[in-house]
């Protein structure tokens, strides 16, 4: 017998049909993969099955019995838990602290630290219930949210992109924990974009295109390429080869130091760096190394001290965003809702907040909508972002589309020198490679272009130099070439900081 059963569900916001009579089963112990474009309404399905979505119509059955939550805390006394892609912890208290903050005060008692080392060991994931959440790695973080689902026992456990976070070692022990956990009877519903895991993990997957099923098939029988192109209902573009013109220095790092404001952050460490025009540099790390602290130094957004930024020979680092943005340098930030983007404003609006200055969007202090509304136009049909039109909301978008907006609209403006973090997070394959192909273009054209990304495929695909960021340190660039992934994996880690010093 299935545990989990879906019949007809459907969900429309306005001008989108979300899930479209979406049927399927997941039995117990199956470890079942959504897999889609963006857009596709894989998360508006699984918010519907942890009740935080009230389908427009279709019904649900768990072991049999009907199944209708209203909200997350009726998902989870049914025994279906969930982990994010955002985690939501609070960095200044303990690990069993945040753990007891989503219990019923029942459920939580004082014997939680020695059920918490216990669950965590049981199933290989190593945490001190004792330390504070703001000391620990990203995918220590993770660990508190998957053993917190852990410790309710469920039947049913939600992860939706949960190894874009990971290094390729942690992603080996979450399969562990995975599969254990479906050995015993567990079923997973799993959402991600990377294929290979999904072939490796899944025992089925269902498609969708559009709000449909448009189908379901056995991962590990299929290739990478045929569940992309199932993903799309067509074939997938070539991917695209990287350029290897490389021109004169055109930004230059030198020292360049900066404490974190936040406790929990990442001081940076002497980053020195020379990009040359037409070449992609990339910066792996596992998240938390001083990712987001370089790119808000290098985006303007903190001040640095004199000296330790140079954009073709000019000395910017006491410059705000919109002037280094006249003189030519784009960023488009990780965090696209809230920073990347503005979730209450349309999408022209936002097109309008980093497009101002190099696409001349006002003149004598007024906007020039009509020229702003081409512009968000053009990032739309250029990156191919599905939304109804450039009048809706930022947060109306699905993740993947957002993202591909505010890379698009970076992009279109002609940086010569774009810094781009997590370029495809959470995007869909063909977009993905279309967001790659046109960062591999933009550089082909003479800008230079740095991408900070925890994708290592991706990194090693479109960068000519690799270098990694751990503890605040970069190493130093090496041409992407010479690097096998399992050292640029163990690089992540800090190993090769080490070495390299
Ligand atoms: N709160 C909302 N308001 C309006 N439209 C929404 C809302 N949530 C989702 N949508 C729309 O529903 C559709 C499905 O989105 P959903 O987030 O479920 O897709 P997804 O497959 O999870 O995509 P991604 O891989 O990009 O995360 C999209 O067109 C999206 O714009």
């Amino acid at each position: 017998m299935s545990l989990l059963s879906i019949r007809g569900l459907t969900k429309a916001y306005p001008g989108v049909i979300a899930n479209s009579d979406v049927s399927f089963e997941v039995a117990p112990g199956e470890v079942h993969a959504l897999l889609g474009e963006n857009g596709a309404g894989k998360s508006t399905l699984v918010k519907t099955i942890f009740g935080l979505v009230r389908p427009d119509a279709g019904e649900m059955t768990l072991s049999g019995r009907p199944y209708a939550p209203a909200r997350p805390g009726d998902a989870r006394a049914a025994g279906v838990a969930m982990v994010f892609q955002h985690f939501s912890l609070f960095e200044a208290m303990s690990v069993a602290e945040n753990i007891a903050l989503g219990m019923e005060a029942r459920q939580a008692g004082r014997d939680l630290p020695a059920r918490i080392r216990s669950v965590s060991a049981q199933y290989g994931l190593p945490l001190d219930p004792d330390r504070l959440v703001g000391d620990l790695s990203v995918g220590e973080r993770q660990r508190v949210e998957i053993v917190r689902c852990l410790l309710q026992e469920p039947r049913l456990l939600i992860m939706d992109e949960p190894t874009s976070v990971l290094t390729p070692q942690e992603v080996e022990v979450l399969f562990a924990t995975l599969r254990k956990l479906s050995a015993e009877g567990v079923a997973i519903l799993y959402i991600s974009h990377k294929l290979e895991e999904i072939r490796s993990l899944c025992d089925r997957a269902t498609i969708l295109r559009g709000g449909r099923v448009v189908g379901s098939c056995v991962p590990a029988e299929e290739t990478a390429k045929s569940l992309a192109e199932a993903m799309i209902g067509s074939a997938l573009a070539q991917p695209v080869a990287k350029s290897h013109a490389v021109g004169g220095a055109v930004l230059q790092l030198a020292g360049l130091s900066l404490p974190s404001p936040d406790p929990f952050g990442t001081t940076l460490r002497d980053v020195s760096l020379t990009l040359c025009k037409g070449e992609i540099l990339g910066i792996g790390g596992v998240a938390g190394n001083g990712q987001e602290e370089l790119q808000a130094a290098l985006s303007g957004e903190r001040a640095v001290a004199p000296g330790m930024i140079v954009l073709r020979g000019q000395e910017i680092g006491a410059l705000g965003p919109n002037r280094r943005r006249a003189l030519g340098l784009c960023t488009a930030p990780e965090e696209r809702l809230g920073h990347a983007a503005a979730p209450e404003m349309t999408l022209t609006e936002n097109a309008l907040l980093t497009g101002l200055t190099r696409q001349c969007l006002a003149q004598g202090g007024f906007v020039k909508w009509q020229a702003t509304t081409g512009f968000a136009e053009a990032v739309v049909r250029r990156f191919d972002v599905r939304t109804p039109g450039v009048d809706h909301a930022a947060r109306a978008l699905s993740g993947g589309n957002l993202q591909k907006f505010v890379v698009g609209r970076e992009v279109l403006q002609n940086p010569e020198v774009l810094v781009v973090n997590q370029p495809t997070w959470g995007v869909d394959a063909a977009a993905a490679a279309a967001i790659r192909a046109a960062l591999v273009s933009l550089a082909a054209g003479g800008a230079a272009v740095i991408v900070i990304s925890q994708d290592l495929d991706e990194l090693m695909e479109i960068s000519d130099r690799l270098s990694v960021l751990a503890g605040g340190r970069l190493s130093e660039p090496r041409p992407a070439g010479s690097l096998g992934i399992d050292e640029i994996g163990l690089m992540m880690g800090g190993s090769t900081v080490r070495a390299a010093q």
